[in-house]
């Protein structure tokens, strides 16, 4: 069975996000493209990376009015991608538009509540629920849009699950201490995400900034 990581490349440089890339690719099972690649590297930087033959998932965390979302998505058609993300709170006719605009097999996934926030966050942005109801009121509605499935985090996949027995659930916010680092607040280690239901896992800079990628991905592959 292929391996659940992808690697986030969070970098504006394609000769790195390659060599990173090409460091791991025995202990991964895909590589995430992101904004930060995308605006450095568009269309072309894509083509590039797909060459090195792994599943490519470009998450872009679409988030607009429903036209806009589904021309955008349209545009990135000839890449394929096998999983995009939107946001969820971008609605219902927005992600319902978003996944009709999409290749057929392409995943469409939905992000719910970033791992980057906790509850004092939600708060100052008016939602006052915690980020655990949060989670599966927009999963209800992903799934209700006709989606794959959702990003969150690897507190509330397992609550997630249960209510959508076969959606698609991505888990970044992944530290194989399982302690909260840098920007991310709702962190869970690989192993407990994957036990909780996660379908792929998402790990970055533990990877990346690690000073041995390979030796990185190699010792998280050992523990799941
Ligand atoms: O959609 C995502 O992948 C995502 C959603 C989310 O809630 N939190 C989150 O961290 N991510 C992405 O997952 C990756 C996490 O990176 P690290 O924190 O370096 O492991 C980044 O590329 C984020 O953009």
């Amino acid at each position: 069975m292929s391996s659940p990581v992808y690697v986030a490349l969070d970098t504006i440089d394609l000769d790195h996000a390659k060599a990173v890339a090409t460091a791991v690719r025995n202990h991964v099972g895909g590589i995430k493209l992101g904004l930060e690649f995308f605006t450095a590297n568009g269309r072309a930087g894509v083509r590039e990376m797909a060459k090195l033959d792994l599943p490519i998932f470009l998450d872009l965390k679409l988030h607009d009015i429903p036209n806009t979302v589904a021309k955008a998505i349209q545009a990135l058609r000839p890449l394929d991608p096998a999983i995009i993300t939107i946001h969820a709170s971008g609605g219902r006719a927005m992600m319902e538009d978003a996944k009709a605009a999409a290749p057929s097999g392409t995943k469409v996934v939905a992000v719910t509540v970033l791992t980057s926030l906790d509850g004092e966050d939600l708060k100052s942005v008016g939602l006052n629920g915690n980020a655990h109801d949060q989670v599966e009121r927009l999963a209800d509605l992903a799934q209700a849009a006709g989606l794959d499935g959702i990003v969150c985090s690897g507190n509330e996949v397992a609550a997630a699950k249960a209510r959508w027995h076969n959606g698609f659930f991505v888990v970044p916010g992944l530290r194989p201490g399982g302690k909260a680092t840098a920007d991310q607040k709702r962190v869970m280690t690989p192993r407990a995400a994957l036990d909780n239901g996660a379908s792929i896992l998402v790990i970055g800079r533990p990877i990346t900034q690690a000073d041995d990628p390979d030796a990185a991905a190699r010792a998280i592959a050992a523990t799941l």
